[in-house]
């Protein structure tokens, strides 16, 4: 479903990203590790075509991702750190707007069930996102890439500040999300998480992709040593 090759960024002098080559499958849930600065950013920006490559290809399905194109957008969706969306909006409201934005129309049941496949607890389909924790703005997040009917999603550091129960949560969306077919691409510094969470951990340093690890041969620990040792 994604594939990067030879996948390079650079910025005047500075090479945020060199010759980056990865895939990730159908069902595949790629974590990126690396310290600040490392690339995963660049990485996920590139595949979304907020940026574009300076040489080098990211693919989306097979298509070479450009700028701007809608070619690979709609077959992609973006959970950011913090999902922020309309505030004043309520969980529902939301999705419907971005799905009616994406082309789908949807009926109340059918958006409540993204919602509530998406892990959000039914009291807050009609609660304002502006009174929702980070861990219920993501659900919302998941539930407008489900009703996109997205085929890849990308995330940037998506636990950082949920708590261990959030975490967990989140932790079975995700694996859910693999089960039905999606690919995930996500950046993040939660080893542990990596582990749990991914089919395949990536390792980076300086923009390049140092170690792919097939997560579940690899402990926790194991990983950390690793990566303590890569970076
Ligand atoms: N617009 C830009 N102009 C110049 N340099 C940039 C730009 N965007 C990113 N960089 C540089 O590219 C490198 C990679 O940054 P990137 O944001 O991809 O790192 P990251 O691994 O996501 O880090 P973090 O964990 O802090 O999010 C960094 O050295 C960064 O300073």
């Amino acid at each position: 479903m994604l594939q990067a090759i030879n996948l390079t960024k650079t910025y005047q002098q500075h090479t945020a990203l060199n010759r980056l080559n990865l895939s990730v499958g159908k069902g595949e849930v790629f974590c990126l590790l690396g310290q600040n600065g490392a690339g995963k950013t660049t990485t996920i920006n590139l595949f979304l075509g907020f940026i574009a490559a300076t040489s080098g290809k990211a693919l989306i399905n097979g298509i070479e991702v450009k700028v701007n194109d809608p070619a690979t957008k709609k077959l992609i969706a973006y959970i950011p750190e913090v999902v922020t969306l309309y505030p004043n909006l309520t969980s529902l409201e939301n999705l419907d707007f971005f799905s009616r934005l994406a082309g789908f129309r949807y009926n109340r049941a059918q958006l409540e069930e993204f919602l509530t496949r998406s892990g959000l607890q039914r009291d807050a389909i009609s609660k304002r996102l502006a009174d929702h924790s980070k861990g219920m703005r993501q659900k919302v997040g998941i539930a407008i890439a489900l009703a996109r009917n997205a085929e890849v999603i990308f995330m940037d550091e998506p636990t950082s500040g949920l708590d261990p129960k959030a975490t967990d949560e989140f932790t079975g969306i995700v694996k859910s999300l693999g089960e039905a077919g999606k690919s995930v691409l996500m950046a993040t510094h939660d080893i542990f998480n990596a582990v749990n969470v991914g089919t395949h951990v990536g390792i980076m340093r300086q923009g390049e992709l140092v170690h792919t690890l097939s997560a579940p041969e690899i402990s926790a620990n194991d990983l950390q040593k690793l990566y303590l040792e890569t970076i």
